[in-house]
């Protein structure tokens, strides 16, 4: 088996970045989700596969919180939808800021770890990870396909549409700035940091897991000739034959030093099915198994060419006490097994 990964330095080292963020969907507690998995002992997890472990606390979004949230004296709002589009402006400061702190780890040769918040999040992971590695791949695994434009969206939750702003599909009008708001691009033009031309492209974006997927979404990946192992092809192929074939589609045009694309592995925790990880926002049935979604985390590690792990949506206030364990004990276990944890 490969070791660590050909692009993360010795001693490997693993960053914890703690996004606890729910501003791109509209339930609360998922901003919690990064407190209960650390809590949970993550870190000395990490420590026990061998890694040095860069932990120290979780990102506070306070500060960009206040400068968003209505006016505590006039009540003014500082961040009023745009279209349908909710927290624009926060989501748009948060991720750009969370791509800053990761792109800073991969500069160093370390491995971030983005524990969420919601999945709007992976605007500013992947941002950061493309900085340092413009060839990396994604994988995507998620029930939904989170890629839903300005146009599409029927509910304006920015973690339906990360994909869309990575890819260059969409962009926010620009508009006047609300009184009192900070002067800032977020808050006339939220998501123009986002470089352009996009430093993602469709060929290098693959999905699993999906099955939930919305009318203006399945056009766009059509549209654009987007590679997605739904759960349909999970049953027919078995999950071993998908992530071959996800890593095959990644690597079929690339020509780079190391042989492979660097890869990116975003996960939403609601691919796996709900009976696996209950406690997350948008659950749907007929989800991965728990070994279908380890597997794949551990044959990302395997190929040696993982760069950036994120685990999103684990929201420990939507179940009893019993279904949050579990979905933060699989959450964990998730990260672990991306990180090298083996069955023998
Ligand atoms: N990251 C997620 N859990 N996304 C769910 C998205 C659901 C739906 N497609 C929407 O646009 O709102
Ligand atoms: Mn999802
Ligand atoms: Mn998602």
């Amino acid at each position: 088996m490969a070791s660590v990964s050909r692009f993360i330095k010795e001693p490997k080292t693993a960053a914890i970045v703690g996004c606890p963020f729910s501003g791109g969907q509209p339930k609360p507690g998922v901003d919690r989700g990064p407190i209960h998995l650390v809590e949970a002992g993550l870190v000395d997890q990490l420590k026990g596969l061998g890694w040095e472990v860069k932990f120290d606390g979780h990102h506070q979004f306070e500060e960009i919180s206040a400068q968003y949230a209505n006016d505590p004296d006039t009540g003014l709002v500082r961040d009023p939808p745009i279209g349908l589009l909710k927290n624009p402006r926060l989501v748009s400061s948060v991720t750009e800021s969370v791509a800053q702190a990761v792109g800073s780890h991969c500069a160093k040769g370390e491995l971030p770890v983005t524990l969420g918040g919601d999945h709007s999040l992976a605007m500013g992971t992947i941002s950061g990870t493309l900085t340092t590695y413009p060839d990396a791949g994604v994988i995507w695994v998620d029930a939904h396909a989170d890629i839903n434009t300005v146009e599409t969206t029927d509910t304006g939750n920015i973690h339906g549409m990360p994909l869309a702003f990575l890819l260059g599909l969409t962009a926010c009008d620009t508009v006047p700035a609300a009184p009192n708001a900070p002067a800032s691009s977020h808050a006339t033009q939220p998501f123009s940091w986002i470089p352009s031309p996009p430093l993602l492209t469709p060929s290098r974006l693959v999905y699993i897991g999906l099955r939930d997927v919305d009318a203006g979404e399945k056009a766009i990946l059509k549209k654009h000739g987007i590679k997605a192992f739904s759960m349909h092809e999970v049953d027919r192929y078995g999950i071993g034959k998908v992530v071959e074939l996800a890593m095959e589609w990644l690597n079929k045009d690339y020509q780079g030093a190391h042989g492979q694309r660097p890869i990116h592995l975003s996960f939403d925790v609601d691919a796996m099915d709900p009976t696996v990880a209950p406690s997350t926002g948008t659950p749907v049935r007929g989800g991965l198994t728990f070994r279908e979604g380890h597997y794949i985390c551990e044959a990302v590690y395997e190929t040696g060419s993982l760069v950036a792990f994120d685990l999103m949506e684990v929201n420990p206030s939507l179940a009893d006490a019993a279904a949050v364990q579990q979905t933060v004990n699989v959450g964990c276990s998730l990260v672990r097994a991306a990180l090298g944890e083996t069955l023998l």
